[in-house]
């Protein structure tokens, strides 16, 4: 068992290597903490604060879904907070190389509330009896066609009182404002040690990739799925945490 926590993101350095299409694979997996943390502003904020929510939200005899769960950082600050009994957390992700890992850093960690790893597609996979959602960036990997089902199931799920926590880079309707905020995640990664050359080539790797939309655009799809209200609680340039209540 190796210990990634720390390894350095450097998958986009090298000059001669032309990036493929974002995939998350055992590459990935290696460096994906190091990397998250650089690419994302706010990215621990928001993986804390669903802790908190779930302290708050996770009902005894409710399942709690950490949906794109990848190496289970959400699904770990949720179980530090949870203290109602019989209350499980389901993690599911596609990923096998994610989930691996994910088995073995859930496994080192000595939490109580019981968790369940799922290797499956979010779109598959069963979702029900759910006091508390989570869609921690996982959301922008779903085809656009798919998006509106996927928050559909997610609402019928939902118990009254649930409440589902959606996170994602977002686009801006003022072409002006758009190009300052994607200016400004570049400067976050610059000042995170990531060269141009890094930041064009995962720029080009995740286009078509991860497909990201407005606030309005979220608000409007979490309405027509049936969540009563819905309101942004946290975003730092283009990316964006919501809040919905079932
Ligand atoms: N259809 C799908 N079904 C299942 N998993 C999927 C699907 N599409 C993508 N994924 C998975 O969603 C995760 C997105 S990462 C989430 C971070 C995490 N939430 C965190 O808080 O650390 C965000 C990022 O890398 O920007 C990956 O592990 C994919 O395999
Ligand atoms: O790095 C980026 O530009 C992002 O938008 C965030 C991200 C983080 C991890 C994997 C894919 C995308």
């Amino acid at each position: 068992m190796t210990d990634t926590s720390d390894t350095l993101d450097t998958l986009f350095s090298d000059p001669l290597r032309a990036p493929g299409p974002f995939r998350f694979d055992n590459d990935v997996v290696a460096v994906f903490p190091d990397m998250i943390r650089r690419s994302v502003p706010g990215y621990e904020t928001v993986i804390a604060m669903s802790g908190l929510l779930a302290g708050r939200y996770a009902r005894s005899g409710s399942c709690v879904y950490d949906l794109g769960c990848s190496l289970g950082a959400t699904t770990l600050s949720m179980r530090r907070h949870i203290t109602v009994p019989e209350c499980k957390i389901i993690g599911i992700d596609n990923s096998p190389a994610m989930i691996e890992r994910c088995q073995e850093l859930i496994a080192m960690d000595g939490g109580v509330a019981p968790v369940e790893l799922r290797e499956n597609d979010i779109l598959e996979s069963e979702i029900s009896d759910a006091s508390m959602v989570v869609l921690n960036y996982t959301l922008q990997f779903v085809p656009r066609e798919d998006r509106q089902r996927l928050l559909q199931r997610i609402a019928d799920a939902l118990m009254p009182g649930g409440i589902l926590v959606l996170s994602e880079k977002v686009v801006f309707p003022d072409e002006t404002l758009n190009q300052l905020n994607i200016d400004l995640h570049h400067d976050f990664k610059r000042a995170h040690g990531y060269s141009d050359l890094e930041i064009a080539g995962k720029r080009d790797s995740i286009e078509n990739v991860l497909v990201p939309e407005s606030l309005d655009q979220h608000r409007e799809r979490l309405r027509d799925a049936g969540f009563s209200s819905s309101d942004v609680w946290f975003q730092c340039f283009n990316f964006a945490s919501i809040i919905a209540l079932k």
